[in-house]
């Protein structure tokens, strides 16, 4: 196993200690959550989940992880999810697994939201992992014009065979190398105020907890705005 995988592994095993019987458990996607999935059937706890990919609740049916539908619960108790890059804010960027929608869906109504992911993935800023930016299929073609002109240097994701990629949810993604996201607040609301744009990949105040794999495993827990303390 490489360093990277092992590091995938610790963090994924050091998630299990948040948990507990009966829990509604939200379930990313990934390698990452791979690992997790398999620690949590070994574990043998008794929880359902709610999963944000295709990929995801067919590894569950392998391990016989009882999973339900997200609008079949009125509440995610913890949601155990990778990460492509996350910064020193808990601020992270997600969707190289094209599963961005589904996750922030299933993030946005979990009580808690922990990410597990080997050191490559912590930066100071984001940016240095091309965004996805999830988008409906037809005018693609206009948004990737516009964000050409934005300087995003945007790449349609492909499958292996040349054609788009499409998403669980029948959308296109398009990748923007930025680099350097200097606000992603402010970027954020500008994807969001564009027409044909269904999600970006910038998870803002999502992360309650990070759990880097490593050495010694590292745990760290985001600072609460005051407007979120209310
Ligand atoms: O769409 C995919 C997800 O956001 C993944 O959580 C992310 O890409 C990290 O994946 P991995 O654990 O394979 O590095």
């Amino acid at each position: 196993m490489t360093d990277k995988n092992l590091q995938k592994k610790q963090a994924a095993e050091a998630a299990l200690q948040y948990i507990k019987p009966n829990m509604i458990v939200g379930l990313g996607t990934g390698s990452t959550v791979s690992y997790f999935l398999e620690a949590l059937a070994k574990a043998d706890i008794n929880i359902v989940g709610v999963t944000t990919s295709q990929v995801t609740s067919q590894h569950c049916a392998e391990l016989n992880i009882p999973i339900v539908d997200i609008d079949e619960v009125d509440h995610i108790d913890v949601t155990i999810d990778g990460a492509d890059e996350v910064d020193t804010y808990l601020n992270g960027i997600k969707g190289g697994g094209a599963a961005l929608l589904m996750e922030k869906i299933v993030a946005k109504n979990s009580n808690e939201n922990i990410w597990i992911v080997d050191e490559s993935k912590v930066h100071a800023t984001l940016g240095s992992f091309p965004l996805p930016i999830e988008v409906i299929p037809y005018g693609n073609g206009q948004l990737f014009r516009q964000f050409t002109d934005r300087g995003f240097f945007p790449k349609l994701r492909r499958q292996a065979n040349g054609d788009p990629l499409v998403t669980d949810a029948g959308h296109y993604i398009i990748d923007c190398h930025l680099n350097n996201i200097n606000n992603p607040y402010a970027l954020a609301e500008y994807l969001e105020g564009q027409v044909g744009v269904v999600e970006h990949g910038l998870f803002l105040n999502i992360c309650d907890r990070v759990i880097i794999g490593g050495e010694t495993v590292t745990i760290k827990e985001r600072q609460k705005t005051n407007t979120e303390q209310v």
